[in-house]
């Protein structure tokens, strides 16, 4: 299986582009965070991302691929379409705006994919309390295809859509389970990222100091 940095996005709610976001105890851009988070689960990584305009460069990290998309103006389904044509095998797609994404969430999605039912073509996480269906945490199978070229055909802009609720393999997760969820669309929301992100790091900080004292006495 393959891991998806979907990266393609212009952040145009944010005001600046969220793959170079940096947060309080993390050295990385969050672009560098979650090809790293991707790498430790699956067999290599590549980037999803926008043809460039002219004088851009294309997004990329050392050692990684890049694939830009095929169609421009389509989102995040024209991100994860692009990559499943391109490699032809499953695919975890993860949003490159999810700053508190962890891999104990990235395990229970891939052991889902392992015990999913035989039609399953998308392994994907639900929220409990709302229905809200992760399409940027979920894993698709290469016989998805056909289903983008549907989705294509007939307009359609919502990657939750394109996946019949019947090929689905869902993982339920509770309200008190969504910290991995968090994700950063609005400058208020990573401002509420940025003290979340200092508060646990202070807590790791005073952990450390209480571990420390301990073993001097
Ligand atoms: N490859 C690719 N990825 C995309 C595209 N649009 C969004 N994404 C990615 O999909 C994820 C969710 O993006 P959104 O929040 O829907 O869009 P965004 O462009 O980041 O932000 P807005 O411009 O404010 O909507 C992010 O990781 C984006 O980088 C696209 O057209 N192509």
């Amino acid at each position: 299986m393959i891991g998806v940095v979907l990266a393609g996005g212009r952040s145009t709610r944010l005001g600046q582009d969220k793959v170079r976001l940096r947060l309080p105890g993390d050295g990385r851009d969050m672009l560098a965070r979650t090809a790293d988070l991707l790498a430790a689960c699956t067999d290599g990584v590549v980037i999803s991302c926008r043809a460039p305009d002219a004088g851009e460069e294309t997004l990329a990290l050392p050692g990684i691929r890049s694939i830009p998309d095929a169609e421009p103006g389509l989102g995040p389904l024209g991100g994860v379409w692009s990559a499943l044509r391109e490699l032809r095998q499953p695919i975890l797609v993860l949003s490159c705006d999810l700053p508190f994404m962890d891999m104990p969430t990235l395990r229970r999605l891939i052991d889902a994919r392992g015990a999913r039912p035989p039609e399953a073509l998308m392994t994907t996480f639900q929220q409990a309390e709302t229905g809200f269906i992760e399409a940027l945490v979920s894993i698709y199978e290469p016989a998805c295809l056909p289903f983008f070229e549907e989705a294509r055909a007939r307009n359609l802009r919502q990657l939750n859509l394109v996946i019949p609720e019947k090929l689905q393999s869902r993982v339920v997760y509770t309200r008190a389970e969504a910290l991995p969820f968090f994700n950063i669309n609005f400058p208020g929301e990573l401002e509420q990222a940025r003290r979340m992100a200092e508060a646990a790091r202070e807590q790791r900080h005073s952990t450390a100091c209480h571990a420390s004292e301990e073993g001097i006495r």
